[in-house]
């Protein structure tokens, strides 16, 4: 299959890359680092999670990022809503598009959200339903797709099932998690033909941690495949709690040179984006995990 000509990044620093920091970071940073991406050309942008506060403190401030954002135009800013209390304050601060999460692992599932596989889709199932009442699309992630911090191997068929179980319910985008990064090309593109004999290649995102460093290989790989829609993080900010000295997500500057190299439009201004890369990892005291954004701005 021939690459995409333009891919779709779903930008999710302000959500994946700082959720795991555990200095709070001030919601004018948050809101300063979410106008920037909109102004290097990100389009879609995860800015918060309305998830409690004690599971994860960072985004305690899910409200006063939704309702303090600079909104420009054509942009759509996402926020995670684990139920449905979750979705109803999301609606409140006028969230574009929400995200439900599940998990290809029963051990991750009961860890990150404290329920099963199977309850975790009993409780979307009503958040699906109130989204479509209130006009809001849902975006399905499914974690753990390459592997699992407590389960080790995952079989590309119950990320299929998962995946499909999302899609069926209504979500219009699944977004397959390889949230320990342990992935490779070649169980990356098995794992994403399973899946993709269930659910359509264009609905399906690619959400790849770059712990390993098989990222961008991993990228290129299903890429190859279809897949044109990657989400990414500015500097790679991020981690896991759940896997130690974990790295966060592929870094968006990385990708945006991929796609550049193999002249896939991204609608992204590098420069722009490798900026706001330096600006946001020297204001929270973090390193830049980016290799196109520490050789840029060493220019
Ligand atoms: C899902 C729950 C809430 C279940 O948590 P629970 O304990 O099973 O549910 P609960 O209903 O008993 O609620 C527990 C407490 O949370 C409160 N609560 C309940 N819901 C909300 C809400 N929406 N907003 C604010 N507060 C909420 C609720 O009021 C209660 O407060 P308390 O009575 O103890 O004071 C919890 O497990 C949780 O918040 N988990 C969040 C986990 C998380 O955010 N993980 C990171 C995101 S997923 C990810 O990063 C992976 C991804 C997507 O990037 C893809 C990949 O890379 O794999």
């Amino acid at each position: 299959m021939a690459f995409p000509q333009n891919v779709r990044l779903v930008e999710v620093g302000p959500r994946d890359g700082l959720q795991n920091e555990p200095e709070p970071i001030g919601t004018e940073t948050k809101l300063a680092l979410i106008d920037r991406l909109g102004a290097a050309g990100l389009t879609h942008i995860e800015a918060a999670s309305f998830v409690s506060p004690k599971w994860v403190p960072q985004m305690a401030d899910h409200r006063e990022v939704m309702q303090g954002l600079t909104r420009r135009q054509g942009v759509t800013y996402s926020a995670l809503t684990p139920n449905l209390r979750g979705l109803e304050a999301a609606l409140e601060c006028g969230v574009d598009e929400v995200a439900v999460f599940g998990a290809a692992s029963e051990a991750f599932s009961q860890k990150n959200i404290n329920c099963s596989v199977a309850e975790s889709l009993e409780r979307f199932a009503p958040v699906l339903e109130r989204a479509r009442e209130a006009n809001v699309r849902v975006r399905g992630y499914v974690s753990c797709v390459l592997g699992c911090p407590y389960e080790g191997e995952i079989a590309p068929a119950k990320v299929a099932e998962v995946s499909k179980a999302l899609y069926e319910m209504g979500c219009y985008e699944v977004s397959l998690g390889d949230t320990i990064g342990t992935g490779t090309p070649l169980k990356a593109k098995r794992m994403l033909e399973a899946v993709a004999r269930e659910v359509p290649m264009d609905k399906l995102a690619a959400h790849f941690h770059d712990t390993y460093g098989q990222a961008l290989a991993n990228l290129y790989a299903v890429l190859e495949e279809g897949v044109a829609v990657i989400d990414s993080s500015v500097a790679g900010l991020g981690g896991c709690p759940y896997a130690k000295g974990a790295s966060g997500n592929v870094a968006s500057e990385d990708v945006v040179y991929l796609l550049d190299g193999l002249g896939i439009e991204s609608g992204i201004d590098l420069e722009a984006l490798a900026a706001t890369g330096t600006w946001i990892t020297q204001t929270i005291g973090r390193p830049n995990r980016s290799k196109v954004g520490v050789a840029l701005s060493a220019k």
